[in-house]
């Protein structure tokens, strides 16, 4: 009770004050003053005759990024941004946050800060609520709406996405991709070499979006038809928008044709710039490209472990590496020849059925840890369009498993084995054994069916090697003088490329590729000890990546 009174006598004091500071104090800062408290209490009365809806926007979403954490949800930062800005003449108490370029400050109302926006002639109130203490530490902020319960619809149909454009608006970046409507030709054109072009970066944003649309809820969105095949793209309407996710960071694309201009506006945050102008723009226009042109979207497939027959074999997911015989450091002459044999590999194929071959070619990827055997099996599969299965032959426990695999790839494939050396203990039979090696309940092992290396030649070479038509088969090997000689075998393994330690070649590939340097005065200097030191790809790419990321470690 007492404690109330002295409440009530300090929260009203402003109230003995007011008339003195009027007539002292300068008319704008008493009007301020007296407008800021009069509405502050005001709505604290207004419960009483019409109850008050509140809604809570918590400063995390419920989805987890890759590495687990919760990621931040969009809908407070863009309440955040709306009310730093619409808002910022009637609050007292702001954070200011320095920007990522530049020198201005994000400024955000400070725990328990209270402000009142209008819209349409309703007044809300926002509240800035602290964690609850000895809550767990992923629990969050929240911003606290608060309006008089008659406004509901006007507040939920039209005020909350208000607040929510607008405060995208004004903690985004906004790239807007026009349509050059001044060539009259269609989206692609076909060239003399029978490819098709995309007509630059609209139709290939489009495309793009096609895909995204696709797995969105957009509702309104228009379709057209494809170069190649009887599918469609379908692209957004006017006005329409749709959000797409690239390395944890979300962006917007939003249709806003401007003066009968077509234009599609990409929006994202202003500390991802880098990202997006170096990474994702690119990968946008590529993967359009490919959606214009009918190339279907590549997979990885690695088999299960312990699968029972009704089972499928095969776990799919996409496969995304970025790896490209561009971007693989290696001597460019060797690279050369490797790609002309893929190539000459894939346009075959009535050249293996004249001389009477399965249509398959095999590469022997050897070397130490680190020269990028992986990097060189993503590259080829990028390259030829082929999705990848990848064998993890440990996991197979009998050669009639193993016939199960085969049987049930597809065409235009590659097949990897990687470090096949440790695959077998002799190369006349048995597979290694691995100690403590879990074996899943029902399924019968006999020693005399595990899997054999003749068993896995006949796969690769074999009669059913022939099922599956166009197909590569890769192995790796860290120890190459290890393998029986009838694995690798010219015919078998037509092609051995040996994946060595960085020459200067494949140095100038990674400093493009990490540093986007071409030419450097250390460059001699570098060339000059390359040819002393060995050094493998991996510890060059991790060094130019420390230089690269600021505030890492560059001594090391
Ligand atoms: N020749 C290379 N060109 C480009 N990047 C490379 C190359 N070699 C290694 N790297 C980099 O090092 C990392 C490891 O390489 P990768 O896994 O391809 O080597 P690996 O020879 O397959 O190694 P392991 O035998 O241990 O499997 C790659 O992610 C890549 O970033």
């Amino acid at each position: 009770m007492k404690q109330w009174v002295i409440n009530g006598i300090r929260s009203s004091g402003w109230l003995l004050w007011a008339p003195l500071l009027a007539s002292y104090a300068p008319r704008g800062l008493t009007n301020m003053y007296l407008n800021l408290h009069i509405r502050r209490y005001a709505r604290r009365l207004v419960p009483f005759l019409d109850p008050f809806v509140t809604i809570d926007i918590a400063s995390n979403s419920s989805s987890r990024s890759d590495n687990n954490q919760p990621m931040p949800s969009i809908a407070f930062e863009e309440a955040k941004a709306y009310l730093a800005k619409a808002c910022w003449r009637d609050a007292l108490e702001f954070s200011a946050k320095g920007t990522v370029e530049g020198s201005s400050f994000l400024l955000s109302l400070r725990e328990g800060q209270e402000v009142v926006d209008h819209f349409q002639g309703v007044t809300v109130w926002w509240l800035l609520v602290p964690p609850r203490r000895g809550m767990p530490e992923e629990s969050c902020l929240c911003l606290r709406l608060m309006f008089p319960q008659q406004h509901r619809a006007l507040i939920l149909d039209e005020y909350l996405p208000h607040v929510s454009r607008q405060g995208r608006e004004d903690m985004l970046v906004t790239i807007d991709i026009v349509n050059d409507k001044s060539s009259p030709t269609p989206r692609y054109y076909d060239t003399d070499d029978g490819e098709f072009r995309s007509r630059g970066a609209f139709a290939e944003v489009q495309a793009y979006l096609t895909k995204v649309c696709s797995r969105s809820d957009v509702l309104n969105l228009y379709a057209e038809g494809t170069v190649k095949d009887d599918s469609f793209l379908l692209s957004l309407r006017e006005g329409e928008e749709v959000s797409d996710r690239f390395c944890d960071v979300i962006v917007w694309w939003l249709s806003v044709p401007i003066q009968r201009e077509d234009r599609l506006r990409l929006m994202f945050p202003q500390q991802h710039r880098a990202l997006i102008l170096d990474k994702y723009l690119p990968h946008v226009r590529q993967q359009g490209r490919d959606i214009m042109f009918g190339k279907r979207s590549q997979s990885l497939y690695t088999n299960k472990r312990g699968y029972c027959s009704s089972d499928k074999v095969w776990r799919r997911i996409d496969f995304e590496h970025p790896a490209t015989f561009d971007s693989l450091a290696m001597n460019p002459t060797k690279k050369r020849r490797i790609m002309e044999d893929l190539d000459s590999f894939r346009g075959n194929k009535d050249y293996y059925r004249r001389i009477g071959k399965p249509w398959k070619r095999g590469y022997l990827l050897y070397g130490p840890p680190g020269t990028g055997k992986s990097t060189m099996i993503a590259a080829m599969a990028n390259h030829l369009n082929y999705d990848i299965y990848d064998i993890e032959l440990t996991s197979v426990y009998s050669n009639s498993d193993l016939r199960d695999l085969f049987i049930n790839m597809t065409s235009k494939s590659i097949i990897v084995i990687e470090d096949i050396d440790c695959c077998f203990d002799d190369f006349n039979g048995q597979r290694m054994k691995k100690k403590g090696r879990s074996i899943p309940s029902g399924h019968v092992i006999e020693v005399k069916q595990k899997v054999t290396l003749s068993g896995l030649l006949n796969f690769i070479d074999g009669v059913w090697s022939a099922q599956s038509g166009e197909q590569i088969v890769v192995l790796t090997t860290n120890f190459p003088d290890k393998l029986d000689q009838a694995l690798i075998r010219r015919g078998r393994m037509d092609m051995h490329i040996e994946m060595s330690y960085c020459c200067f070649e494949a140095f100038k590939t990674l400093a493009r590729n990490y540093l986007d340097v071409e030419a450097h005065p250390l460059f001699q200097r570098v060339e000059e000890l390359l040819q002393v030191v060995e050094i493998i790809p991996a510890d060059v790419a991790e060094c130019l990546l420390k230089a690269e990321v600021p505030g890492s470690d560059r001594g090391v």
